[in-house]
């Protein structure tokens, strides 16, 4: 790949507008978004923008392909990758949960989730020996079929879980989205970088 002055990773989807927003207003030049699902890039040496999967973002981030990156907390919760994470910009807030059938109350011996890493921590804090089922998409479903016996999924509005009739037994992780940052692109484009953190940290004040 061309080497551009700066390269970000952000995710499409739900706070893929929001990220970008914020970084525009924060002063950094993306190039435009017409023509999703591509590397964007503006003029050379420029800002290179990358558009990929959610749990993709800490991976290019972490491996330097992407200096910065913006991602949900509850992705790097899962993702077991150690980058800086200088700012929570403070959208697409939302919960990780243990969500059960109502009245279930048996000790749990399989839990379906999308973030397995973070859910097998947690049964190993807590001692729970129980099978991780890993799934990649409407995981009260797994509750609801009885293919697992709890699940940790996203919680916002509460409204998936009603319409499943599941509960929300326990909120294990409170999650937005943040700023992260290969660390040795810190200090290697400290002086890009120091001020956009310092610009995004005075505008996610609330
Ligand atoms: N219902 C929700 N309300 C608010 N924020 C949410 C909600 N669901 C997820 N999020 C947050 O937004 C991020 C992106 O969610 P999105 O639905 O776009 O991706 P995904 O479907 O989980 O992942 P992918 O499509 O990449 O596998 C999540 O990682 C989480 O931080
Ligand atoms: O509490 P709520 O406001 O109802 O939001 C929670 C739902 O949103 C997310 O699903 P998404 O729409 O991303 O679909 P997915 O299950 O395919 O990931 C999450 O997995 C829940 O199902």
């Amino acid at each position: 790949m061309k080497r551009f002055r700066l390269t970000v990773a952000l995710p499409k989807g739900r706070i893929f507008q929001e990220a970008y927003e914020a970084l525009k207003r924060a002063g950094l030049p993306l190039p435009p978004v017409e023509n999703a699902r591509a590397l964007l890039h503006g003029e050379e040496g420029g800002v290179a923008l990358l558009e990929l999967r959610n749990k993709d973002v800490p991976v290019y981030v972490d491996l330097g392909i992407a200096e910065i990156g913006v991602v949900g907390k509850d992705v790097l919760l899962d993702s077991g990758r150690d980058l800086y994470e200088p700012v929570d910009l403070g959208f697409g807030a939302c919960r990780l949960s243990l969500i059960r059938r109502p009245g279930d109350t048996g000790p749990i011996r399989r839990i379906a989730t999308k973030y397995p890493n973070f859910t097998a921590r947690l049964l190993k804090e807590r001692g729970w020996a129980a099978d991780v089922v890993e799934l990649s998409g409407n995981i009260e479903l797994a509750a609801v079929t009885g293919l697992a016996d709890a699940v940790v999924d996203v919680v916002q509005t509460g409204a998936t879980l009603r319409a499943a009739g599941l509960v929300e037994v326990e909120v294990l992780a409170h999650s937005t989205a943040r700023l992260v940052v290969n660390r040795q692109a810190l200090k290697l484009k400290r002086d890009l970088l120091k001020p956009l953190i310092a610009r995004l940290r005075e505008l996610a004040q609330p």
